[in-house]
């Protein structure tokens, strides 16, 4: 059996949208306001015995490009934090499970990323900073509300629950447009590889509930997770049935895709990506022998920001489509 469905679940995240009482949203706030978050926020987390020592700071002006789009492509911030070069500020626990972003839509944005479907995990782990914060944070709530967000989509619970999914056979066998529309009728946002505004690279999904106010933490979760199992069920289902059904066409699909991917010369993120789901979707079915978790950290490892970092230097679009097939070529033949 796969760890926590990782043959279908890349990761789980869950994040708690928090901002400050008595301080203006970050849409109208001032400078000025933006320090004195960035302030109260790392002094909470510092004056915290069991916070104190696990976190890592990242001033928005102060790291260079590559940095910023490496952390997006890791999935340690969001793009939109990454672009408040003004004063957008992050704290990243060492083991890169927590991010506390500063200044983004919210005054503080509390995520967690687990791999594979692990979203009560995430949750217990960001719940429990959330407690440990507002220990000495004075949060804007309502009691009959509950927490109070700059966008209405949050208020309440603050919560956004998602999971990264791999749909590859739903979308072989056509399935995927009518699945991910009934999803959507029922309350579960669909988006692309890096959230909001995003569109799905490689077969990958990111699924997360709409609804934040009205129901509990839990009842949210639970929601989304039994959508999710019953996608993993369909996905499986449908691997299934194009590996017994369709048994030639699968082996010839993979085995293009790997011929391509393993002797590239030239190698852009798009075509990876697309290169990429055949890939994973044969190491799954054992058409090929990878572990699926190397896949997973190439396909983290190409993206731009990353490889330049990896490379140490910045390097213009074609030389880097000449670099990541270099290093694919390298990591997949090993
Ligand atoms: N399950 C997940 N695993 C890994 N990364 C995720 C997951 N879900 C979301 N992310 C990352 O979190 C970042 C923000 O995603 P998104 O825009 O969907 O949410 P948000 O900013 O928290 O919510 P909102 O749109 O309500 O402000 C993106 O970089 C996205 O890739």
């Amino acid at each position: 059996m796969f760890e926590h469905d990782n043959d279908v679940v890349l990761s789980s995240r869950v994040r708690l949208a928090r901002n400050i009482k008595d301080i203006p949203f970050p849409s109208i706030m001032k400078d000025s306001d933006a320090e004195n978050v960035i302030d109260i926020v790392k002094k909470a987390v510092y004056s915290n015995e069991i916070l104190s020592a696990q976190f890592i700071e990242y001033d928005m002006k102060n790291i260079n490009p590559i940095e910023r789009q490496s952390l997006v492509e890791r999935h340690l911030i969001s793009p939109d934090l990454a672009q408040n070069t003004k004063n957008g500020y992050a704290l990243i626990k060492k083991d890169n499970t927590v991010s506390i972003l500063i200044n983004e839509e919210d005054h503080l944005r509390i995520q967690t990323i687990m791999k594979g479907l692990n979203i009560k995990e995430a949750w217990n782990v960001a719940d429990k900073i959330d407690d440990l914060l507002e220990e000495n944070i004075n949060y804007a709530y309502n009691e009959k509300i509950g927490y109070l967000t700059s966008c209405p989509t949050n208020v309440g619970t603050g919560i956004r629950a998602s999971v990264m999914v791999h749909l590859p056979a739903l979308s072989i066998t056509g399935q995927i447009g009518n699945i991910l529309n009934s999803v959507v009728k029922i309350g579960i946002a669909v988006r692309g590889m890096y959230g909001e505004g995003t569109q799905s690279l490689g077969d990958i999904y990111q699924l997360s509930n709409q609804v934040t106010l009205g129901q509990r933490e839990i009842e949210i979760i639970e929601n989304l997770e039994g959508v999710v199992k019953q996608i993993i069920n369909n996905e499986r289902k449908a691997r299934n049935d194009l590996f017994t059904i369709r048994r030639v066409q699968m082996e010839d699909r993979v085995g293009r895709a790997y011929g391509l991917i393993s002797n590239a010369r030239v190698l852009s993120t798009q075509e990876y990506m697309k290169l990429m789901s055949d890939v994973r979707l044969g190491a799954v079915l054992k058409i090929i022998d990878i572990d699926i978790k190397e896949i997973d950290e190439l396909t983290t490892n190409i993206q731009p920001g990353n490889l330049q970092k990896i490379l140490g230097k910045q390097i213009d679009p074609y030389e880097r489509d000449i670099k990541r097939a270099e290093y694919v070529v390298q990591k997949i033949k090993g």
